[in-house]
């Protein structure tokens, strides 16, 4: 079983519960509250994502990272995008330098403002 299969598992799950009861699911407590409350959650999962590396923590880095991408998959489902959608921009970019990607963008955006 891949890992992409997870993913799409765990979306698949996620997209069922925007219809759920609060009561009864936290993802679809945190949709029936909204777009706001859902990226709070991303902003304290990146949060401590950072304290646990910053101990060193390596199965605390897991479990918040795990928290992290439970979440950014909450708010991708919350614009009607899914796993499939940044693993196709990932596939994208494979093999393409970052280094060079940022000069070129560098480069691109020196052209616009230089243009009449
Ligand atoms: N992967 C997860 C998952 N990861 C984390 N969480 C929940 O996300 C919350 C994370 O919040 P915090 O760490 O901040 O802990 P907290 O103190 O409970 O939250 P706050 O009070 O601070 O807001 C916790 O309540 C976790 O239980 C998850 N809840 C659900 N899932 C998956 O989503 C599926 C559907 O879940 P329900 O919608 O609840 O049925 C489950 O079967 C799982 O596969």
């Amino acid at each position: 079983m891949s890992s992409n299969d997870t993913l799409q598992r765990l979306a698949d799950v996620i997209a069922s519960r925007r219809a759920g009861d609060p009561d009864k699911s936290y993802v679809a407590r945190l949709f029936h509250k909204g777009t706001d409350a859902i990226l709070k959650k991303i902003g304290e999962e990146a949060t401590e994502t950072v304290m646990a590396a910053k101990d060193g923590d390596r199965e605390k880095i897991v479990y918040e990272v795990a928290d992290l991408w439970f979440h950014s998959m909450i708010a991708l489902a919350q614009f009607d995008l899914s796993p499939a959608d940044v693993l196709r921009e990932l596939e994208r970019r494979e093999g393409l330098s970052g280094l060079e990607e940022f000069a070129a963008r560098k480069a691109q955006a020196r052209d616009q403002q230089e243009a009449p």
